[in-house]
């Protein structure tokens, strides 16, 4: 044994001695990072950025968040109630999605919400009609499909025509006319939001530029803006990915505000926590197919769903360096579905009992995480320094089903 995979001073075996795995392990240090590059890259335009809360939404991570300044961007009341638990601030809020009921609504013009960022002319109506139901006026802005390619994975490219996200740039100007119209809504801003993890700048820029268009035009009508909403962050390094450039980004962004009253607002989530995470594991069996070998952990698709779903790449790596011969493998779970794996065809020298990270864990891991198989969730710890903290503890069989034991006839 010689080099053994540390989580800021901690070695990752004392974790999974302390709590156990599959684990979900935080760095503190790493996410202070990830939002200092933002703020310091961005810094000139004093932007509120606003963390995605769908991609991690532990409460010690969104409490943190809170207190390095940030606002928050949630998809629904559920996101909100964590935002508010974890001590952040409502009026920092921005709702986004396209299916907000009314009782998410009501819940967040009680609670007092940035703004809603409408995605269609039946959800402007609804907003104004439980506003007018509470005496309220809605703070809202509009999420404009620009119809660019982010080129990204299709599931996760979300401004193109054939999207559900948005209102279609051709309609924009007749949806802002309908919402100036309706008593109960205060039009505050635009955005738009094109996908997750962007590798290129420019439909980046494409988008906000198509953004900007629409601004004039909307000023030359008599409807003035006050904040522009440019949505998601850059891509990250999972593997070996080219990945954006924040100073350029924010160039780019600052050229073409120059000279314009607009409040710029992002919504970045999994730049922010990404790799600040990764996912602790432990080798069961090893085994050796006909065609292939397997190397079976204790972690599985339920606990990080992104290689099913996606086909995406996470970099698995043994916690301690042996001296064995490596094997080639598919990293897999003990999940029933041929579809449970979490790498293909790694080059591994490990043996059972062994521990691997999954790198990039910390972004649309544990929030896409599920009781699939009945497995119950891992627990996240979060590390500063030397210490470390349990900050969601580990599911219990009983706590799964304790809602339906509830609910069992005799
Ligand atoms: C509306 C909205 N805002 C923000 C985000 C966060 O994007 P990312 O994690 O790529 O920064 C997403 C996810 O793609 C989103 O749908
Ligand atoms: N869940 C996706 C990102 C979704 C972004 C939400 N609009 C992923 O893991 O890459």
């Amino acid at each position: 044994m010689t080099d053994t995979l540390h989580c800021e001073q901690v070695p990752l075996p004392d974790l999974a001695a302390a709590y156990g795995t599959p684990l979900y392990v935080y760095s503190t240090q790493a996410l202070t990072d990830a939002l200092g590059h933002y703020q310091h890259a961005f810094a000139a335009l004093n932007p509120l950025i606003c963390y995605a809360v769908k991609a991690n939404g532990n409460l010690s991570i969104l409490r943190h968040f809170a207190r390095l300044g940030c606002g928050f961007d949630i998809v629904s009341g559920g996101e909100l109630a964590r935002v508010l638990a974890a001590g952040g601030s409502a009026a920092k809020t921005i709702f986004s999605g396209v299916g907000k009921s009314v009782a998410e609504i009501e819940y967040a013009l009680q609670q007092g919400v940035l703004c809603f960022n409408v995605e269609s002319l039946p959800e402007l109506d609804r907003i104004n009609a439980v506003a007018a139901r509470l005496g309220k006026t809605a703070p809202i802005s509009l999420r404009i499909n620009p119809d660019v390619d982010a080129q990204t994975h299709p599931y996760i490219s979300t401004g193109l025509k054939a999207n559900k996200f948005g209102i279609a740039f051709a309609d924009a100007l007749a949806a802002y006319q309908h919402a100036a119209s309706l008593p109960h809504l205060r039009i505050t801003g635009i955005d738009c939001h094109i996908g997750s993890q962007l590798t290129n700048l420019s439909p980046l820029v494409e988008a906000l530029e198509r953004l900007l268009v629409l601004v004039d035009t909307l000023a030359a009508q008599g409807i003035a803006l006050q904040h522009i909403d440019i949505g998601g962050g850059v891509g990250i390094v999972y593997d070996n990915e080219e990945v954006p450039d924040l100073a350029a980004y924010a160039q780019a962004v600052a050229e073409r505000l120059a000279g314009r009253k607009l409040k710029l607002m992002l919504e970045p989530g999994r730049s922010l926590v990404g790799n600040a995470g990764l996912l602790l594991t432990q080798v069961e069996f090893i085994k050796h197919g006909e065609e292939k070998d397997f190397v079976i952990v204790d972690a599985a698709m339920n606990d990080l769903l992104r290689p099913s779903l996606y086909d995406a790449h996470h970099r698995i790596e043994p916690v301690q360096q042996k001296a064995i011969a490596p094997i080639c493998a598919d990293v897999v779970g003990p999940i029933c579905e041929t579809g449970d794996f979490l790498g293909k065809a790694r080059t591994l020298a490990v043996e059972p009992g062994d521990l691997l990270a999954i790198h990039s864990a910390g972004a649309y891991t544990a929030s896409m995480a599920s009781n699939y198989n009945t497995r119950p969730r891992a627990a996240e710890v979060l590390v500063h320094g030397h210490q470390h903290r349990l900050i969601r503890e580990r599911e219990t069989v009983a706590q799964l089903l304790a809602g339906e034991q509830a609910c069992l006839a005799d």
